[in-house]
């Protein structure tokens, strides 16, 4: 019996000398017979067309595979729980992959499930960093085009849904005249979805966030809402630190689960366990907001910790409060040396319990936070007294300028108002807490835009109006008033 290792052996040395002898037939043919090259022209010529052919269908098998998802596509088919989560993204994974490995034909609802389970996966720019390692680069493609389609119709859809219809009122774009460029400036206001007589409150908002005057800390006002106490009996002290005060246990529960676990200076604890004298990075943050009188990085440090918070909650929300933040409009700042001290307060005293935070804080990214914040926030009165004595802080002008300023807070919709010397609404804080409330003060029709003083509405010339806002706001007013005695 012959070995069968050389029989292998032999055929493939026999294949091999076949397959050599066919090529230097096929060189030569096509070297010298005309026809023989044509013919071969006309094969390739079939076959790219063939394979363009092919590459088309799959192209719009693609499309409509994609297309026919997103369109019946909902937030409802994602579960909420952590547990379900973890073995949806799991089911979804493994689903992409076997369908991948049985070619093109799948590879759109290989990207499909891919995509699903990039909608659970807590830390979605990481998975796809592991799928740009291990899935086709053909179906890499096609679930990064489908998160770029996600991004685009939420910018799209963002001032649809917002503000929610109960605020009586909605973003609006109008032209602004043209910018030094000839390009024409958009601006954004609010526009009334109904009619109000004088008085009438308009839309009431809580705030984003919102911090006290840095004075007032630990005094008689809550911490959470700001709201000022008439007795030293109401006040609900923190369990950790002596540095806040509540009024309300439901205060001191939401501060806990928003940001005050993060941003406690935990003193009290510190002193019982007999714990180093030296300031931890949550009290370094509060002695420098005392002593600058600057709200802004501790705004930002509860801003940050309440965005972690929400994420948290899975609560299925489309947008968080980042995605408000980033559509409104600042004035560019520059770094200087308050700003490093700031970063570098900020990144210590969340850095423990915020992993990641340390590389989220960017110079840039901080740089535009801040400058929004300082644009945005709106000073807050919830003082008792109308002559309670606190010292302006530079950064609250946007206020009820006839009571003292309590505190700073970030609205989502009231920072939309946009100013007119002659307003028709104003803003108040008739709870006496951080909660703002916009009121007509004349009559105003559905369609009418809604505009309040960011100064006050004196007796001044148009050109000191003009320097005034100016100056506190780099604004150079187009309101009916000015643009009359223009
Ligand atoms: C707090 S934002 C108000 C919302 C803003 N218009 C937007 O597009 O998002 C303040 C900015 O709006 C614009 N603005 C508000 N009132 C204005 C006015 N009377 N005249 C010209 N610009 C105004 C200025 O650019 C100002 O800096």
């Amino acid at each position: 019996m012959k070995n069968s290792t050389v029989v292998v052996a032999a055929t493939v040395g026999v294949l091999a000398v076949a397959a050599v002898g066919y090529a230097v037939y096929f060189d030569s043919k096509r070297q010298t017979d005309p026809e023989f090259k044509r013919k071969l022209k006309r094969d390739r010529k079939r076959a790219e067309k063939l394979a363009k052919a092919e590459a088309k269908r799959l192209t719009e098998k693609s499309t409509q595979d994609i297309e026919e998802f997103l369109a019946t596509a909902t937030e409802e088919d994602y579960p909420t729980s952590m547990e379900e989560r973890e073995q949806f993204c799991m089911a979804q994974l493994s689903a992409g992959e076997e369908l991948f490995v049985k070619g093109p034909e799948n590879y759109s609802l290989a990207a499909i499930c891919f995509y699903r389970a990039l909608k659970v996966y807590p830390a979605p720019a990481e998975l796809v960093m592991v799928f740009q390692k291990t899935i086709p680069p053909e179906v890499f493609t096609i679930v990064m085009g489908m998160l770029s389609k996600d991004v685009q119709s939420k910018e799209e859809k963002y001032y649809t849904v917002f503000p929610p219809k109960e605020m009586n009122v909605k973003v609006e774009e109008k032209p602004e005249g043209m910018d030094v460029n000839g390009q024409r400036v958009m601006r954004r206001g609010l526009v009334a979805t109904k009619g109000f007589t004088k008085g009438e409150v308009i839309f009431t908002e809580a705030p984003v966030i919102s911090s006290l005057e840095p004075s007032l800390e630990g005094k008689n006002f809550c911490h959470y809402c700001l709201k000022e106490m008439i007795s030293k009996d109401l006040m609900i002290p923190c369990n950790s630190c002596s540095v806040v005060v509540f009024c309300s246990d439901e205060c001191r529960t939401k501060a806990g689960q928003e940001f005050h676990e993060i941003l406690c200076t935990k003193n009290l604890l510190a002193t019982s366990t007999g714990a180093s004298a030296t300031p931890s990075p949550a009290q370094a943050l509060r002695e420098y907001t005392k002593d600058s009188r600057n709200v802004v990085p501790g705004l930002l440090a509860k801003f940050l910790a309440k965005m972690v918070h929400d994420e948290s909650l899975n609560s299925g929300a489309e947008y968080n409060s980042f995605d408000h933040l980033e559509r409104l409009v600042y004035v560019e700042k520059t770094l200087g040396p308050d700003e490093e001290k700031e970063i570098e307060l900020l990144k210590l005293a969340l850095g423990a319990n915020i992993p990641g935070i340390d590389q989220f804080i960017t110079e840039e990214r901080y740089l535009v936070m801040k400058a929004r914040l300082l644009y945005n926030i709106y000073g807050i009165s919830s003082a008792i007294s109308p002559s309670l004595n606190v010292k302006p802080m530079p950064e609250t002008h946007r206020s009820v300028r006839d009571r003292p300023i309590t505190g700073a807070g970030l609205y989502r919709t009231t920072s939309y108002l946009m100013h007119s010397c002659e307003p028709n609404t104003k803003i108040v804080y008739s709870g006496r807490d951080h909660t703002v409330s916009l009121i007509a003060t004349e009559t105003i029709k559905a369609g009418d835009e809604l505009q309040i003083g960011y100064i006050k509405n004196g007796k001044q010339s148009t050109e000191q109006r003009r320097l005034e806002l100016f100056t506190k706001y780099r604004l150079q007013c187009s309101c009916a008033l000015c643009e009359m005695t223009d």
